[in-house]
């Protein structure tokens, strides 16, 4: 898919901020720091829409970026950062939570983990919890510039045992370095709306 125009709506915390209307959704999740949002910025040909941080656990929005009129894509705060108090480890959980299971918009989600880790038990709550509520999600297996092309199918499968993926939820390898996997990417989000 060719981006033309891709612009922040609106950063929200409560679902009367949501934007109205009809646009098909797909929301992104990870572990802070994981590289979501160079995921985000690659898939947009965007450098610097969503912000890339060396300093996890800034963003505790929902952020939804308007693509060319035809989807949103919802920015899901990260979580696994350790330096979060419980406070706020349970406000951030309540407005995922409301946001994943209250929204009619919502197709699919893009879980974003690390290639070069064994997904950690974070990652596994994440899925887990995502499949609970019946949703469709994607793994993006990203940073693969950072392992030897002969590893990758060894940590592909790391990643897929770890997390029990279910049948029909597709895994991609991806680097947001080389763009590998954008294409195949942009096929499977397409394939939800
Ligand atoms: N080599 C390589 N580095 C990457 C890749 N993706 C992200 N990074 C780096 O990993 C770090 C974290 O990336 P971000 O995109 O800021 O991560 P994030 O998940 O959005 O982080 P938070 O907003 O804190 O949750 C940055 O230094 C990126 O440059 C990749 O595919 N390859």
């Amino acid at each position: 898919m060719k981006v033309k125009n891709a612009e922040i709506v609106i950063s929200a915390v409560k679902p009367a901020q949501y934007p109205v209307g009809h646009l098909p959704e797909i929301a992104l999740a990870g572990r802070s720091n994981v590289g979501k949002s160079s995921f985000i910025n690659k898939m947009l040909n965007r450098k610097n829409l969503a912000r890339t941080s060396s300093k996890p656990g800034k963003t505790q929005t929902l952020n939804f970026y308007n693509i060319d009129d035809i989807l949103h894509f919802v920015d899901v705060p990260g979580y696994g950062y350790a330096r979060v108090s419980k406070t706020e480890r349970a406000a951030w959980g309540k407005m995922i939570e409301t946001y994943l299971t209250n929204r009619e918009q919502l197709k699919a989600v893009v879980l974003i983990v690390d290639v070069r880790h064994k997904p950690t038990q974070d990652d596994i709550m994440m899925y887990d919890f995502l499949k609970h509520f019946g949703l469709s999600v994607i793994i993006i297996a990203t940073k693969a510039d950072k392992i030897p092309k002969g590893k990758w199918q060894k940590h592909l499968k790391i990643v897929k045992e770890t997390l029990e993926l279910e049948e029909g939820d597709e895994m991609i390898l991806f680097s947001s370095e080389t763009a590998q996997g954008k294409d195949t990417a942009w096929n499977a989000i397409k394939s939800f709306l």
